[in-house]
């Protein structure tokens, strides 16, 4: 299983949940990222642990005010998300997006709400495409629990589509319990955010979420 943590805008400190990150990777021998903000790329990096960007732009070198581009993440990063449903783009975008991160070397995981939209972005050739659905985010509840069809549904959608592709779930992921029932359920990573974002103590979050693997 992998473990992404997406720390999203929330405040925290994010190279201490690196370092605690990369000591549960190496401890439980468990893939554990973090995705921090694209400022907190280089620091997070510098802790060993593996580092994604939570958003590149479809864009590359150019007049693009505000860009993020795939080039110059990979300096630091080794992945990224696309598409998070709280950074959604048009598909064209995603594609080029794609391309963009994929160019750079950048390992990828598309978002997408529901199977229909897993089957669309799966098509676009991501590594993994990560299903959420939007009304679980935050809430603590976890998607294994409360819709496990939509994980099995995406496992099946992305399979249909190209079996090379892997499937992760997320959404209210916060324990042990629940990346064991999301992997019961066919998916092969878990994507989380405020189970270890907002924890009083992340690491001790961090080796719960990894402790049955
Ligand atoms: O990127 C992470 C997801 O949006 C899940 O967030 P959450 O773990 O706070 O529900």
């Amino acid at each position: 299983m992998f473990v992404l943590v997406n720390l999203k805008a929330y405040d925290c400190d994010p190279v201490a949940i690196a370092r605690a990150a990369a000591d549960v990777a190496d401890d439980a021998g468990v893939r554990v990222a973090v995705a921090p903000q694209a400022t907190h790329l280089a620091p997070v990096a510098g802790t060993g642990v593996e580092t994604f960007a939570q958003h590149v732009s479809p864009t590359g070198h150019g007049s693009h005010t505000g860009s993020t581009l795939a080039a110059a993440v990979a300096e630091y990063a080794d992945g990224t998300l696309l598409n998070h449903s709280e950074r959604r783009l048009r598909l064209a975008d995603i594609d080029a997006a794609l391309d963009a991160a994929e160019e750079a070397g950048l390992e990828t995981v598309a978002c997408a709400n529901n199977p229909e939209q897993v089957a669309a972005v799966a098509a676009l050739g991501p590594d993994a495409v990560a299903v959420e659905p939007p009304e679980l985010i935050g809430t603590g509840t976890p998607v294994s629990a409360a819709d496990p069809d939509i994980v099995t549904g995406a496992v099946a959608a992305a399979g249909e589509v190209d079996d090379s592709v892997s499937v992760y779930c997320g959404a209210g992921i916060s324990t042990g319990e629940d990346v064991l029932a999301a992997r019961e359920l066919g998916s092969s990573g878990v994507l989380l955010a405020s189970g270890v974002a907002k924890a009083d103590d992340p690491r001790a979050a961090l080796e719960d979420l990894v402790s049955g693997l």
